[in-house]
């Protein structure tokens, strides 16, 4: 085997074992949680809200980050209130889809930088960030299909969180910054992983050290955003689209729409040998179950 060979089967066996380390790592902290320092200090930032709203006729859960006066910008008490959100989420098992939004037609703006200010220390910033990563990374894990429904501006950290979601649509006024270099800053919310991911490392590159204002025809073009919708005079329309938009992926039972959401999650992140461990372990649990069963009675041709 070459050298080059050589090196590129130990980097992939090495981040097989490190993804699955990860994801066990992960678990581990989502259940103990983050440190109790961080938790009090970001308590101490009060302002805003997480508000969730869960549609049971439809599946579809609408989560609005609720700050309007700071464009959205995240206290930390929303930040507390995201985990508990984000926790109310897992275990939906009626749920299909979950559409996370801004309030008043403005995506987010990102950590509340009075906030930063106030832990504009180095240990405190990576406690903050471990806390984020946590829930972001369960956000993007929910068993449910996730949008990200951009209008107006997501900038700094709420460019991060628009990357953990599975899709990402734009009203045509939408833009996308990361505008972390010119605060000195790199993405701390696990943004950065997440968007090598979705554009690659050339694109994640030119975004972050561009700190590109990215449009919906940047946005379409990087593959960044799936989808743009036309800016309508009301919210509540915007919403409609979205929701309209996501019907044709959530058009089957829950349990089923779960275990495809899982299969994927499994497929993004685990060595192939435990992906298709989990797939087989999904697989199982719909097999013989009562979707199927009425498939199989109705013997439906797929033309
Ligand atoms: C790991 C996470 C890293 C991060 O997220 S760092 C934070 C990155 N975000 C930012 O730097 C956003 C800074 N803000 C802006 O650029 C502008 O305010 C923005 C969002 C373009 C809106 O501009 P305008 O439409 O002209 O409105 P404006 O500036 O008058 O803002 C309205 C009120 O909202 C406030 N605001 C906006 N973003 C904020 C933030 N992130 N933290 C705290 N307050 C924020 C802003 O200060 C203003 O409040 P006030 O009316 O002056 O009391």
């Amino acid at each position: 085997m070459s050298v080059c060979g050589a090196a590129r089967c130990w980097w992939i066996q090495t981040r097989g074992a490190v993804s699955l380390r990860v994801l066990q790592q992960n678990r581990t902290v989502c259940t103990t949680g983050a440190p109790e320092s961080i938790r009090e200090k970001l308590q101490a930032f009060p302002g805003g809200s997480i508000d969730l709203q869960k549609r049971q006729e439809s599946g579809i859960a609408v989560l609005t980050v609720n700050n309007p006066a700071r464009m959205n910008a995240f206290s930390g008490c929303m930040m507390l209130e995201l985990e508990q959100r984000v926790h109310e989420l897992e275990s939906w098992t009626e749920g299909k889809a979950v559409i996370v939004k801004g309030a008043a037609g403005n995506f987010c703006s990102g950590s509340d930088l009075n906030a930063v200010r106030a832990i504009a220390n180095p240990q405190d910033g990576m406690r903050m960030c471990e806390f984020m990563q946590n829930t972001l990374t369960r956000l993007l894990r929910l068993p449910l299909i996730s949008m990200a429904l951009v209008e107006g501006r997501a900038l700094g950290g709420g460019a991060e969180l628009t990357t953990a979601c599975d899709f990402r649509l734009m009203t045509s006024n939408g833009v996308i910054q990361f505008v972390h270099k010119h605060m000195g800053l790199v993405p701390g919310w696990g943004g950065a992983a997440r968007l090598v991911g979705i554009v690659g490392s050339q694109n994640a590159l030119k975004l972050l050290s561009g700190a590109v204002k990215v449009d919906p025809d940047c946005g379409r073009q990087m593959g960044l955003v799936d989808e743009v919708l036309l800016c309508s005079s009301g919210e509540g329309e915007t919403l409609t689209h979205a929701e309209q938009w996501l019907r044709p992926f959530i058009k089957a039972p829950a349990p089923v729409i779960q275990a495809l959401k899982k299969v994927v999650v499994s497929g993004r992140e685990l060595p192939l040998e435990q992906a298709l461990k989990t797939e087989r372990n999904v697989f199982g649990t719909v097999w013989g179950g009562p979707a199927n069963l009425k498939a199989l009675a109705l013997k439906p041709k797929h033309k």
